[in-house]
């Protein structure tokens, strides 16, 4: 085992989903998984393969088609959670379960309502079951931010002897300070020694993840568990982005410890987590955000001129943010500028269909909008990639909305080469809108949640809408994006992108293992 290596697990697909409004489907998961392996993340948990027919798809199908990274499911330290774990990774080349069982006074007593005895024999129980799948197990005692460390010392034991070969120590709740895990960290590592890795989970309740983890990497830890964006449950997790661009940029302090993260993967991996889940990290989020590398004020800017490094620790590119772009594209660029400044944005999994339709998109952009940003051309191309299931495709949306009339749309749409048209009065213009696609489509949507943001400056900016809505009572929710010059053309494509993608998972589910969503 190298000891200067520090393992990169990524929970963006099983922690980061559990954010409130950030479930993804099938698919989304596979593109975001894809984007992991060539980040060079060493270790994707793909899902909780137990939660639901959809976790336990999305889990098989990444472990079909991962190669380089380690496909990982969690499960509770129960046999029928370990069993669907270990058949969803079995088809992937490196395969992890990962189980765990809280050992906190507080989640034994109350929660689990099992004495620190039974845990124990849980927790070794689990192992050696989950050993009957794959070699590589994983064991987290949860709540070990706040466990007892004499008791985490026998659970480390006992699991270790079991098989455990990484032991995760997570701070469930994000409540220890970096010199408080800093040193039971220390502890744990050195009496666990080379009998296996020590991982750490921290979440972000007091904004202290990341200070966290880095405090962990430096008394020990091996694993760091992050996601993009630090997404997930509450407060999120420590983001991937920060813990490794901090080991990198810090040699002085972390000396020859590194990662295998390909970092100039990072902002293209943070765009694209954001548009599909639809929660944009906030403007001033370190590394990633919209103002992480932009200098407004006079003083600061005379400094970046003068020497990038007065006001710059990092430079853009080492994160793939791209400045001062040189190939400028307008409505008189060809395929080749296009295709061009795909592969300069760092994009090359694009298919021959979705270049082509991203490139006619672009053009009839270009006759509307006077400067074609990098953003505008990402969005168009990552649109492509996400809205390829066009079961319901939309083909001509007419409004009309005065402030003493009706709010109306008339609207057209493709469906198994049929064109459909109606029309509906709604309180508002969205509603009209879709009052009119659930009666033209027949499914009842319900709008969960919408967002609009303008992917760059300027009246002429392109609109992207992200709806969330559930086409069952108490079902899922399903995500749809929608680009466009105008925000109601991108609203009806949002709409119709979630119930396209509603239906294409239903018939995924279906086909691939008999269950009905
Ligand atoms: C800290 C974390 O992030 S843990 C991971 C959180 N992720 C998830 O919960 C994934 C989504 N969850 C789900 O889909 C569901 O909760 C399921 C399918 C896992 C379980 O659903 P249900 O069987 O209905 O149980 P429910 O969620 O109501 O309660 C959890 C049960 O598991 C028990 N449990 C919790 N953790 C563990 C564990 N690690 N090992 C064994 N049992 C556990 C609880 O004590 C409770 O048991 P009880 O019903 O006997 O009181
Ligand atoms: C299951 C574990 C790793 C977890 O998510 C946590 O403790 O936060």
């Amino acid at each position: 085992m190298d000891k200067n290596k520090i393992i990169v697990f990524d929970t963006t697909l099983r922690d980061g989903e559990q954010s409130p409004g950030c479930s993804m489907n099938t698919d989304e998961k596979i593109k975001v998984a894809l984007q992991l392996e060539k980040l060079g993340v060493d270790v994707i948990e793909a899902g909780f393969a137990a939660a639901s027919p959809g976790d336990f798809d999305a889990v098989s199908q990444i472990a079909k088609i991962i190669k380089n990274s380690t496909i990982c499911s969690l499960s509770r330290a129960i046999d029928n959670d370990i069993k669907q774990a270990g058949l969803a990774v079995s088809h992937a080349s490196k395969h992890r379960i990962h189980t765990f069982i809280a050992t906190s006074p507080i989640h034994m007593q109350y929660k689990l309502k099992m004495t620190p005895d039974e845990v124990i024999k849980r927790a070794v129980k689990a192992v050696q079951y989950a050993k009957t799948f794959v070699d590589d197990v994983e064991f987290s005692c949860e709540d070990a931010g706040r466990s007892e460390i004499p008791f985490l010392k026998e659970v480390i034991d006992a699991v270790i002897e079991a098989g455990a070969k990484t032991i995760n120590l997570p701070d469930t709740v994000g409540y220890r300070l970096p010199t408080e895990l800093a040193s039971m960290i220390k502890e744990l590592s050195a009496y666990t020694g080379d009998r296996a890795i020590i991982s750490v989970h921290n979440h972000n309740d007091l904004g202290l993840a990341t200070a966290n983890t880095l405090a962990s990497v430096l008394n020990g830890a091996r694993q760091i568990e992050v996601t993009i964006n630090g997404l997930g449950e509450r407060a999120g997790n420590s983001a991937l982005e920060e813990a490794v661009m901090a080991i990198k940029v810090r040699k002085d302090i972390f000396g020859d410890l590194y990662t295998n993260i390909n970092t100039p993967e990072l902002y293209a991996t943070s765009r694209l987590v954001a548009t599909i889940t639809g929660v944009e990290p906030q403007q001033n989020k370190a590394i990633v955000g919209k103002n992480a590398f932009t200098h407004e004020s006079g003083i600061h800017q005379d400094g970046v001129l003068k020497h990038q490094e007065t006001y710059e620790i990092m430079r853009p590119e080492d994160v793939g943010v791209i400045k001062d772009s040189t190939l400028i594209l307008g409505k008189h660029s060809g395929r080749a500028a296009f295709k061009d400044k795909i592969a300069q944005l760092g994009f090359d999994n694009v298919s021959e269909e979705e270049l082509n339709n991203a490139f006619e998109r672009f053009k009839v952009l270009a006759d509307k909008k006077k400067d074609i940003t990098d953003d505008d051309v990402r969005m168009l191309i990552t649109d492509e990639a996400l809205n390829h299931d066009k079961i319901f495709d939309l083909v001509g949306l007419q409004i009309s909305d005065c402030s003493n009339g009706l709010p109306m749309a008339a609207v057209t749409i493709k469906h198994n080469n049929e064109i459909l048209k109606d029309a509906a009065l709604g309180d508002g213009t969205m509603d009209a809108i879709f009052k009119t696609i659930d009666r033209l489509t027949g499914y009842s949507g319900q709008l969960k949640d919408y967002k609009v943001v303008s992917v760059s400056e300027g009246k002429d900016s392109l609109a992207k809408v992200t709806t969330r809505v559930s086409f069952e009572e108490n079902s899922q929710t399903f995500v749809g994006h929608g680009l466009s010059i105008d925000t109601m053309l991108a609203t009806a494509k949002a709409y119709l992108g979630a119930l396209n993608s509603y239906l294409s998972q239903k018939d995924r589910l279906t086909k691939n293992c008999g269950h009905q969503i």
